[in-house]
């Protein structure tokens, strides 16, 4: 897995500065990066910040999330298939929204082979003082950027006093609480501090004011078939804050998957003629703690089994649902652990579920997870 880094912030607050200096600072480590830079106009001036021996890629103009994702990808996979790296470096132009530049860069074509280790957003001291000048959207944009970064780089720092740099820093902190906020001057930072950490938050630094990741992505592998309407039933009852998922899912009814997209309640459902990877990645505030489809699926089959067992609606990981079943095949509140007691309650949930008004489908998915977790508890002594 290769390490991606977006580097987000408004225009000239220093994004080429610190992708500069973060470039030395990986060499220096024997590690190679690569650059993808995305600058608005047709000329790549920053690109001559970066030395010929740094595989460069740029997306020239237009914004990382409004030209057309296709461009991006194709550049995101020439570099990945055509560069030796460990690192990318990301730096995304001004005017780009964080969560649509990790929809581009998150493609589920190539998402297995990047591991996002950190948004940083750079902030010019001096301008986040004079933001209430600048029209509403663009400060809408701004704060977004502040909003989801996992760190905050206040620079330009030597042109503000003491008391404007207190009131900056509180500011950012009402903003963003989990976020490490890191002062600089001319983008100067402890990248040792910060590429050790996870996902950029130096969790080991006493000062840091964060606790939990904000933006963020994940990539699950789906094991099954899933039909349309689960895969339906299971994004509505996303939360909120699960911005986007797109990747591929194979109907039971199909010959190839088909390209799913989701974004802010809508879905689009397009086939495939090649058989393709059955992956999803999604994006959102607090993404590792949104179940699964399958997950969904399995949870959704046992709400039926066992109504008004309030638990399992808050079960979000196949890990809970798991101790939940192990616990109703041993049935451990009445009989004793023996291989036929556990067979027989086997049967006992196999009838149940066989008896259930939901689709077949479901129903098969939930006997293969029960057998599953039948095979396990009877390999071990009971
Ligand atoms: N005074 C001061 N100037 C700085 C500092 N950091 C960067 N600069 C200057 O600010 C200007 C913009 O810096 P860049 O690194 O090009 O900023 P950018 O965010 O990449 O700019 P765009 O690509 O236009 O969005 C340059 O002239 C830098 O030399 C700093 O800490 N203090």
């Amino acid at each position: 897995m290769k390490s991606v880094y977006l580097l987000s912030g408004f225009l000239g607050s220093g994004k080429t500065t610190l992708l500069v200096k973060f470039i030395e600072y990986l060499k220096s480590k024997g590690l190679r990066p690569a650059v993808i830079m995305n600058e608005l106009g047709a000329l790549g001036f920053d690109s001559d910040a970066v030395e010929g021996d740094v595989p460069l890629r740029e997306l020239l103009d237009g914004c990382i999330c409004c030209s057309p994702a296709e461009k991006t990808e194709a550049q995101i996979q020439q570099i990945l298939y055509q560069e030796e790296f460990d690192v990318l470096l990301i730096e995304t132009t001004g005017a780009a929204h964080p969560v649509a530049s990790l929809d581009v860069i998150l493609s589920p074509l190539f998402a297995d082979q990047f591991e996002l280790k950190g948004i940083l957003t750079v902030i010019d001291a001096k301008r986040f003082l004079q933001r209430d000048a600048l029209p509403i959207q663009t400060k809408a944009l701004y704060l977004e950027q502040i909003r989801h970064a996992h760190t905050l780089i206040v620079n330009k720092t030597d042109l503000v006093d003491r008391d404007e740099l207190s009131e900056l820093l509180f500011t950012l902190q009402q903003l963003n609480n989990s976020a490490e906020i890191i002062e600089a001057q001319h983008a100067s930072i402890d990248f040792e501090k910060l590429t050790s950490s996870r996902k950029g938050t130096a969790s080991h630094q006493p000062t840091r004011i964060g606790k939990e990741l904000r933006l963020g992505s994940r990539l699950d592998t789906l094991e099954h078939s899933y039909p349309q309407y689960l895969v339906e039933e299971w994004v509505q009852s996303l939360p909120d804050s699960v911005y986007r998922i797109k990747g591929y899912i194979q109907l039971p009814s199909t010959t190839h998957p088909h390209l799913f997209q989701y974004s802010y309640g809508m879905t689009q459902w397009m086939p495939e003629d090649v058989k393709v990877k059955t992956q999803l990645v999604l994006i959102g505030e607090s993404i590792k703690t949104v179940p699964s489809l399958d997950t969904f699926s399995l949870r959704s089959l046992l709400e039926l089994l066992y109504p008004g067992r309030e638990r399992i609606a808050e079960f979000t990981t196949r890990t809970e649902l798991e101790q939940f079943i192990d616990e109703e095949l041993l049935d451990v509140r009445t009989h004793p652990r023996t291989r036929l007691n556990l067979e027989a309650k086997l049967l006992q949930i196999e009838e149940k579920i066989q008896a259930l008004d939901c689709s077949s489908w479901q129903q098969m998915h939930f006997l293969d997870f029960l057998s599953m977790r039948y095979k396990h508890l009877s390999t071990q002594s009971i």
